[in-house]
């Protein structure tokens, strides 16, 4: 019987800004072509958690295993499995869409043909690859969101994080991001862990981990989330499960 790694393993995570409890004993996974939906109100530890994962911060307590990889022991073999699109927008905007993604292949070691073949491909499924000389200035948002995506996927990796992609996006490039993430988890067994404040994003067969005052307070697929509510709506299972421990 094979036992599948999951894509994303976060054991015990605790961390604290000197007296400030941001993170405290955070545990969940992710498994591949799964899509999680991290929720929480401000303040919950979403940026934090972000951080530990992309390790921009060192978590002293606690595990994250990337495609089995510990990112504290093995950090370059875990983050080379690791796309990011961060909640500000990151392209050069005077450089071309393909110079920018050159530029990224570059630094992830890709050889010239190799990311000409890579670039291409991934462009062709974001619907970008006729508008690869086009500088990233002359975009509009959701096209440089899909830039971005492009971007991220360009090395395979096994895990993409989104914070917050679709802030700024209009509704029909939102709707258009969003189909698009769905569809590359159910295509590519891409894992997806997604923060978001907006309810609307979430599919039926994801999954979702509320983060609330640095505590997961619920983690499972959708609708085990809701049963274990009574919530009819994901955002009556949120205000329930934000509201306790208010005032
Ligand atoms: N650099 C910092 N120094 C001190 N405290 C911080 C720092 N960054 C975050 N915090 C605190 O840590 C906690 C978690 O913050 P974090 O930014 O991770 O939450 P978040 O869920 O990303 O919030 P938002 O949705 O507002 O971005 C909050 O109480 C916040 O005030």
């Amino acid at each position: 019987m094979s036992v599948t790694v999951p894509v994303l393993e976060v054991e015990r995570l605790s961390f604290a800004y000197g007296p400030c409890k941001a993170l405290d004993d955070v545990a969940f996974q992710v498994q591949p072509g799964e899509c999680a939906i991290l929720l929480g109100p401000n303040g919950a530890g979403k940026s934090t958690l972000f951080s530990l994962v992309t390790r921009l911060y060192e978590a002293p307590a606690g595990q994250i295993r990337i495609a089995g990889r510990s990112l504290r022991q093995e950090s370059c073999a875990a983050l080379s499995r690791l796309g990011v699109v961060f909640q500000q927008p990151t392209l050069d905007l005077d450089l071309s869409v393909a110079q920018n993604l050159r530029y990224h292949a570059a630094l992830h070691g890709l050889s010239r043909r190799e990311a000409e073949l890579r670039i291409r491909e991934e462009l062709e499924r974001q619907g970008m690859y006729g508008r690869r000389d086009e500088k990233v200035r002359q975009l509009n948002g959701g096209h440089r969101r899909r830039v971005e995506i492009a971007r991220a996927l360009l090395h395979r990796p096994a895990l993409l994080l989104l914070d917050e992609p679709s802030v700024g996006l209009d509704v029909p490039s939102r709707r258009a991001l969003v189909d698009h993430i769905h569809a590359l988890c159910r295509s590519q067994g891409l894992a997806v862990l997604w923060a978001t404040h907006l309810i609307d994003e979430i599919g039926a067969d994801d999954s979702l981990i509320v983060l609330h005052k640095g505590r997961v307070r619920a983690w499972g697929p959708v609708r085990e989330v809701l049963a274990s509510q009574g919530a009819a709506t994901v955002s009556a299972a949120f205000h329930r499960l934000t509201a306790e421990g208010e005032g």
